[in-house]
């Protein structure tokens, strides 16, 4: 039989999924965080599922790379990128520097584009991978696990969002003091099974999250630990924490912001340094990996660009002898299914990679995917092996629709005005 993979149309509905109270150095996540779910359908009937962030930036872009996605086969990804190039973007998004407003580095034009690419690479990988009977993994060379590992990602969190605050309810309760971080890890571990914990820092002062870590590292004797305060701390503060905590971490994740702070912290102390922030895009590489900023750097497939872009990365890296993981923000089954069959495909990932999955009681899928002993099990059934549940994204699509725009751009500062009306994002070094 001879398929048609021209792509006939693209359907991109953007989603406003329920997020719990999770506290960060900019503030706390809001009730409900944008994404948005892209699917591609071929001439010959065949639909594949991406997935990206939601906010309007990302929004405004996905219309016009859509369009230039139409017309080609799922196949000729080069061909889109090449092209993507030609898409304008608006100038006021972009900032070519460290963008403190966000938690992932510089916010560059290009950046923009790859990170709404990213869904419509996804989404033409599964439909070819449906097409021709294999796994997304086999596409991208196969899999060299059977099993992808990923680490508990501990928050400060508030019991609920504040009163008066449209929200779901979650049941992980409180998490403010290093009893309660230790708390929140047991759940972690005895509904997941994970066995590495990273905590999100840069809440409270260095002192109160020093004390968190050796609770965690007294409740779970040898378990691997990082701590992520996105850049908060000064380099001293840095060296004074990596002091404090280097018999217990296996990373300390960006403690200062930006590649010279980093060089610094790293020239200074043996605990490895690990980034989602000073290392996002490939421009910023020689300058981190030639000043030694860098131990380990958190690919992050949205805004890298796609899983292609991913390994790519992983074999920068590994040409320099730097390490590779995985960062993650709030996101669904479909981003998990697509960062497990690249992470099953990339040699010497050593560490355990993040995921927000555990957070999101929703999903746009019919059955959601599972943790087993902390490890997503590499799927070998053809695309990505997920399904959409059209009435749960119809669901979450209509909560968007209702929304007045106010939760349509991520905007963790403004939640904290809820409970605080003087609060403005903190300026860094907080501490
Ligand atoms: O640095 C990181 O790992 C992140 O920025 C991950 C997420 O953005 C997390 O901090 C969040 O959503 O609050
Ligand atoms: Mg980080």
């Amino acid at each position: 039989m001879t398929r048609d993979l021209t792509v006939a149309e693209v359907r991109l509905t953007p989603v406003l999924v329920a997020d719990p109270p999770l506290l960060n150095t900019q503030g706390v996540h809001q009730p409900y965080t944008p994404r948005l779910i892209v699917e591609v359908v071929t001439a010959d009937g065949t639909t594949g599922l991406g997935e990206t962030y939601g906010d309007t930036k990302y929004l405004e872009l996905a219309g016009p790379l859509a369009d230039r996605l139409v017309g080609r086969r799922v196949s000729d990804l080069n061909g889109l990128f090449a092209e993507a190039g030609e898409v304008a973007v608006d100038s006021s998004r972009v900032f070519g520097q460290v963008d403190v407003g966000g938690l992932r580095g510089v916010q560059t034009a290009d950046k923009l584009r790859l990170s709404v690419l990213s869904g419509l690479e996804v989404a033409c990988l599964d439909a070819l991978g449906r097409s021709l009977g294999l796994p997304v993994h086999a596409l991208l060379g196969g899999k060299v696990r059977d099993a992808v590992e990923y680490s508990a990602y501990l928050f400060y969190k508030w019991a609920g969002h504040p009163d008066g605050v449209a929200a779901e309810k979650d049941d992980w309760g409180a998490a403010l003091d290093p009893a309660g971080v230790v708390e929140q890890a047991r759940a972690f571990k005895e509904r997941y099974g994970f066995t590495s914990f990273k905590l999100k820092g840069g809440v409270f002062p260095p002192d109160e999250e020093i004390a968190a870590v050796r609770a965690l590292a007294a409740a779970f004797p040898g378990h691997p630990l990082r701590l992520d305060p996105n850049g908060a701390w000064s380099v001293e503060t840095s060296l004074r924490v990596a002091e404090e905590l280097g018999d217990v971490l296996e990373y300390l994740e960006d403690p200062a912001l930006g590649t010279p702070a980093m060089a610094e912290v790293a020239a200074r102390t043996g605990v490895p340094l690990a980034t989602n922030m000073c290392v996002t895009t490939f421009a910023e590489i020689k300058e981190a990996f030639t000043r030694d900023a860098v131990q380990v750097v958190l690919s992050d497939h949205h805004y890298w660009g796609g899983l292609r872009h991913t390994q790519q990365l992983a074999a920068v890296c590994r040409a320099f002898g730097v390490g590779v993981s995985m960062h993650s923000n709030t996101h669904l089954g479909i981003s998990l299914a697509a960062m497990t069959h690249v992470a099953a495909t990339v040699p010497g990932l050593h560490h355990a990679c993040d995921s927000h999955y555990p957070w999101q009681s929703e999903d746009v899928l019919t059955e959601r995917l599972a943790f087993e002993g902390g490890a997503v099990r590499v799927s070998d059934a053809p695309g990505l092996g997920v399904e959409l549940d059209r009435d749960r994204l119809a669901l979450l699509h209509r909560r968007w629709l209702d929304d007045d725009g106010s939760l349509r751009d991520r905007d963790d500062a403004a939640a904290m005005r809820a409970v605080d009306p003087d609060w403005v994002t903190p300026a860094v070094p907080r501490w």
